[in-house]
């Protein structure tokens, strides 16, 4: 791939440490940068792959897509950024301070930790279409969603652990609010809404509501890394209708079902394939050697 574990050891020994104690720092007064960070590392690596372009900040640039404007997380990637420039100037790429930065947030959450291959160079394009185009949506069909994790080499099962990053975070009610009142011009709910759950939504979100408030994806559970997100989705409780989806379709839903352990499938264990996985969509598309930049200040090419 071109990334390897510990590239940073002789240039720049305490990256590791700089950027989890720069992440400790910002979790201890807001934990709901956890989620921020790991998704944004997924916004990043599925737009011109792992290479620092969703935090470029400017007119037209990937910060300014629609889905982009939630995340939460960037002024701890340039506090670490800042640290590092001090300890080793010019050697850390803001890809890689990403990358690890979303595994300190999953261990902080009580989640898995792994190991980090680094060595990705930042990139110097960004572009808000792109973004649109290339980021799943929380209506994509399963076979959208697939085919979007395939065109980078990442599996179903892939797909399908990683979208359990949703078991941190939440949603706002303009990504779902089409399924509560008047789902596909029915003049009814998404019938995939457990009975029980509906009320509950629509609580959140009422009738022409702003789209603003903020729900958990995982509920119950919102701020904790485990498979209760999987327990929802098997139980009508998925809050956006892509995740809902993930259970309903037997390619996806297997994989669900082995990570609750049922039924007569091989079981998997959700901590361990979210590890690998992780790594996995942390080498789509990375530059490396001499291709792209380090960055000197993580919002801006150099
Ligand atoms: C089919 C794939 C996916 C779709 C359609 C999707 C969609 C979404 C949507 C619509 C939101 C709510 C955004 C908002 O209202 O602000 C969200 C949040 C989130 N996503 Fe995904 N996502 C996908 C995959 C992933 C993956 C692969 C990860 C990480 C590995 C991830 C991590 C997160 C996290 C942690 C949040 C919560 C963010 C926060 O609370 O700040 N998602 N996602
Ligand atoms: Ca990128
Ligand atoms: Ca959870």
């Amino acid at each position: 791939q071109g990334t390897r574990v510990g590239f940073y050891s002789t240039t720049c020994p305490r990256v590791e440490t700089i950027v989890r104690s720069a992440v400790q720092s910002r979790f201890n007064s807001d934990s709901t940068v956890a989620a921020g960070l790991l998704r944004m590392h997924f916004h990043d690596c599925f737009v011109q792959g792992c290479d620092g372009s969703v935090l470029i900040s400017g007119a037209g640039t990937e910060r300014t897509a629609i889905p982009n404007l939630s995340l939460n997380g960037f002024t701890v990637i340039d506090d670490a950024k800042t640290q590092l420039e001090a300890a080793c100037p010019g050697v850390v790429s803001c890809a890689d301070i990403l990358a690890l930065a979303a595994r300190d947030a999953v261990v902080l959450a009580n989640g898995p930790t792994w190991a980090v291959p680094t060595g990705r160079r930042d990139g110097r394009i960004s572009v808000a279409q792109e973004a649109l185009d290339n980021l799943p949506g929380p209506s994509d069909s399963v076979d959208s969603q697939i085919q979007k994790f395939t065109d980078r080499n990442l599996s179903v099962q892939d797909l399908v652990t990683l979208t359990g990053g949703h078991t941190l975070g939440t949603a706002s009610c303009a990504t779902f609010n089409d399924r509560l009142f008047n789902y596909q011009g029915t003049g009814g709910p998404d019938p995939s809404i457990a009975a029980a759950f509906l009320p509950t939504l629509r609580s959140f979100c009422p009738q022409n509501n702003n789209g603003a408030a903020r729900v958990a994806m995982d509920t119950g559970s919102q701020n904790r890394f485990d498979t209760s997100y999987f327990t929802n989705i098997r139980n009508g409780r998925g809050v956006l209708e892509s995740d809902q989806r993930l259970w309903s379709d037997n390619r996806t839903g297997n994989f669900v079902r082995r990570y609750l352990g049922l039924s007569g499938l091989l079981g998997l264990t959700f901590n361990v394939e979210f590890g690998r996985a992780m790594v996995r969509m942390g080498n789509v598309g990375v530059r490396t050697g001499t291709n792209g930049e380090i960055r000197r200040v993580c919002s801006a090419v150099n």
